[in-house]
């Protein structure tokens, strides 16, 4: 399933269990130590600033884009930055609405609630949370049917910092109910080697610059995969070498681990070999080319090809999914002239709208 098939990758942006180990220790504790991400750095800071000068809580924040960028962190540097302590929650996690009720009525004048993946509350208690975000209340409904009573609870002004990975998916009503919104891009590789050098310098680890600029580039503009992908090459550095981390050692650590020179891993690779060798370069179906690396639909096409259109070498057609030039390229084969009765898009032609 997706889930395991996402869990068990070296790439997945998503966190595991070592991760979340670590992570406290790397995380940046405040905004000058947080690398990249200028603008939303910057428009945070006036906000903070501002609530600080008028004695307030800041206003709503909303943190948007994909897992593994720092979203948790920065709502942690809010917290910090207005000495405030945070409460640290997800949608998933809140079944009912009484379970937002709960956490609600117990925050404290000035905190911080995180909300995780707030796409995915349930809608009584989405419909909750206007209520609190905007006059600092809830209706706390007492008993069932004719007879229930809705008995209105004061809350103390509070600072909700959601984080989604879809803001399009979030109801108008919600996302108007927040000040600002941070969204959050890729990182470039040279901010992913700052990220590199300040978690090799934490975690007692010695890189050389190219190094750092190896395990950056395959790091899929994610610092969760760079740290990730550095305590793999320290562990190889230490294992089979002295410890110093070389671009020589990256990669030889890397191939150990399937993870490309571009950051494409083994379930990347097996659906670029079958979408070029099998079916020369599409067009193919997204569920016959699952059947062809053995992996469901879901999977090919919720963990693999995002980033595989991201790096323009898949592209997502009505007629199916195709490979475009850089995907021949990068496999090292030789696209046929006319692969699959289309030709083979340069990447410029991937940003033409599809046929109706
Ligand atoms: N700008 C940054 N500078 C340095 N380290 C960073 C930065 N952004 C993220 N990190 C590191 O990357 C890791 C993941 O960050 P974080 O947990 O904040 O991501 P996230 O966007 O909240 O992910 P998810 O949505 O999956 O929880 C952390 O260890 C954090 O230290």
């Amino acid at each position: 399933m997706y889930d395991d098939a996402a869990a068990d990758r070296l790439v997945t942006a998503a966190a595991d269990g070592e991760d979340r180990a670590v992570e406290a220790a790397l995380r940046p504790r405040d905004l000058d130590e947080f690398i990249g991400q200028e603008r939303v750095r910057e428009q945070l800071s006036l906000v903070l600033q501002a609530a600080r000068r008028r004695g307030a809580s800041p206003d709503h924040v909303l943190l948007s884009g994909p897992p593994g960028l720092g979203k948790t962190t920065l709502s942690m540097i809010i917290a910090a930055e207005m000495g405030a302590p945070i409460r640290i929650t997800s949608g998933p996690a809140i079944q009912h609405a009484g379970d937002l009720a709960a956490i609600l009525s117990s925050l404290t004048e000035g905190e911080i609630l995180f909300l995780d993946e707030i796409h995915r509350l349930s809608r009584p208690a989405e419909e909750m949370l206007y209520m609190a975000m905007e006059d600092f209340r809830v209706d706390v409904i007492v008993g069932k049917g004719p007879g229930a009573t809705a008995i209105p609870l004061e809350l103390p002004p509070f600072t909700l910092v959601g984080a989604t990975t879809r803001a399009g998916l979030l109801p108008p009503p919600l996302r108007d109910r927040f000040g600002f919104t941070g969204h959050m891009e890729f990182y470039a590789p040279e901010e992913l080697e700052r990220v590199i050098h300040r978690s090799a310098r934490l975690l007692a680890v010695e890189i050389d610059p190219k190094g750092a600029a190896e395990i950056a580039r395959r790091s899929r503009g994610t610092p969760r995969i760079a740290n990730r992908l550095l305590r793999r090459v320290r562990d190889y550095a230490q294992v089979r070498h002295d410890g110093l981390v070389t671009p020589e050692i990256a990669d030889a650590a890397l191939a150990v681990y399937e993870v490309d020179p571009r950051g494409l891993d083994r379930l990347d690779r097996a659906v670029l070999h079958a979408l070029l060798k099998l079916f020369g370069g599409g067009p193919v179906g997204l569920s016959t080319l699952a059947v062809a690396v053995g992996e469901e639909a879901e999977t090919v096409e919720e963990v693999a090809e995002p980033f595989l259109v991201r790096e323009g070498l898949l592209a997502r057609t009505p007629r199916g999914r195709i490979a475009t030039a850089a995907a021949w390229a990068h496999l090292g084969l030789t696209p046929p002239p006319q692969a699959g009765g289309l030709a083979v898009p340069q990447q410029a032609e991937l940003f033409t709208p599809p046929e109706a």
